[in-house]
């Protein structure tokens, strides 16, 4: 007969073996009380890996920790009031910290057009990183990606302390409804579709690569209702809620994937890899610093940055687009900094 008791038990043995095989971390969720930031804080308390989660937000984080820290998992959760001295001490020991602080988008909207307003909460939350914990891996979700995390790179060196191993833009999303969408299309299962998804993470600047995929003979029109669906899925979203804001749920999953993949490298987990936008070799000589491609994880954060391998000739000429917008989207955010420097 089905007990659930011992069915509790069985997991509470299976999450205590599996705790004395693994390290505890603290990580740290700026932006916890958002749209992306609540479903993402309650992903992280499900993790094993998991020992304390630190909230901050300007708005609403004490009330979403007390009610996250209900869930009968080992970690401890704090909420932080907004106050200067709060977020150095939500972020002191972060392994992980997560930047979901920010605006999102309304319908008509680009995502360039929250330059405006995420660039400088991006700024003084990056600033304030590198003050109380410089060595945390820093995962930058707030968007325009391609913009926010050349600043947080321009704040850090200000500070001299910038480690391009622990800056990454958060693009985990793009293969994951890569992966779904193409299932969709082919009537298979997406836990088995690895779609590579290099570039940025807006508009043309995010570049599929099918023909390495399962299925490298999707063609013509297919191919291209497929890659324009990848290219603009947060459209999709975007439009569906209708004023309401942008994907939050699957973009928590999302960037629970990429945190916790952060700690099995930390773990000494090895083949850790995750598409992410980090300080890159593969376009600096076209005048790209930043680029999204698959990363291997290590302990110390990025371990080595695979290349994009063969790519058919559209696919050249989605790259060739993609690197004409990331340069420009990249050097938005290094002259916003040189502009207007953290205080
Ligand atoms: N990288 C990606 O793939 C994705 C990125 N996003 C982006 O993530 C960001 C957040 O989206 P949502 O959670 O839906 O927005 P939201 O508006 O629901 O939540 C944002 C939270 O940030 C907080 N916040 C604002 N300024 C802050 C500051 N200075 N310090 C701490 N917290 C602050 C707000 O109080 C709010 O709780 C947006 O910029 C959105 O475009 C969204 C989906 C996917
Ligand atoms: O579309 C947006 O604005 C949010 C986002 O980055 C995504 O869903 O990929």
């Amino acid at each position: 007969m089905f007990s659930l008791r011992r069915t509790t038990q069985n997991l509470a043995q299976k999450r205590a073996f599996s705790a004395s095989a693994s390290q505890y971390y603290k990580v740290a969720v700026l932006g916890a009380a958002g749209g992306i930031g609540q479903p993402l804080s309650l992903l992280l308390k499900l993790s094993p890996k998991v020992t304390e989660l630190a909230l901050y937000d300007v708005r609403g984080a004490p009330g979403v920790a007390a009610d996250i820290s209900h869930v009968n998992t080992n970690s401890v959760v704090k909420g932080y009031a907004p106050s200067e001295e709060n977020l150095a001490e939500a972020l002191k020991g972060a392994e992980v910290v997560l930047i979901p602080a920010g605006v999102p988008r309304k319908p008509g909207m680009s995502r360039d057009d929250l330059f405006n307003t995420n660039a400088s909460i991006v700024r003084d939350l990056a600033d304030a990183t590198a003050k109380a914990n410089p060595t945390a891996k820093l995962c930058i979700i707030a968007n325009p990606v391609n913009s926010t995390v050349p600043i947080c790179a321009e704040v850090y060196k200000r500070r001299g302390v910038y480690n391009p191993k622990t800056l990454f833009g958060v693009t985990t999303l793009d293969v994951v409804r890569a992966s779904r969408f193409i299932s969709e299309l082919k009537s298979t299962d997406p836990a088995n579709e690895k779609v590579t998804v290099v570039g940025g993470h807006s508009g043309v600047t995010i570049v599929p690569l099918l023909s390495q995929s399962n299925h490298p003979d999707i063609s013509g029109e297919a191919r291209d209702a497929l890659v324009n669906r990848i290219q603009f899925g947060g459209d999709e979203v975007v439009k569906a809620k209708d004023g309401a804001g942008s994907a939050t749920l699957s973009m928590a999953l999302a960037g629970f994937r990429m945190a916790e993949s952060l700690l099995r490298a930390k773990d000494g987990e090895t083949g850790v890899v995750e598409p992410t936008f980090v300080e890159s070799p593969l376009f600096k000589d076209q005048g790209v610093d930043f680029f999204a491609s698959n990363v291997e994880l290590g302990p110390d954060g990025v371990k080595e940055i695979r290349g994009i391998g063969d790519i058919n000739a559209y696919e050249k000429d989605l790259l060739s687009a993609c690197v004409q917008d990331l340069k420009k989207n990249i050097e938005k955010g290094v002259k916003f900094v040189e502009a207007n420097p953290p205080k």
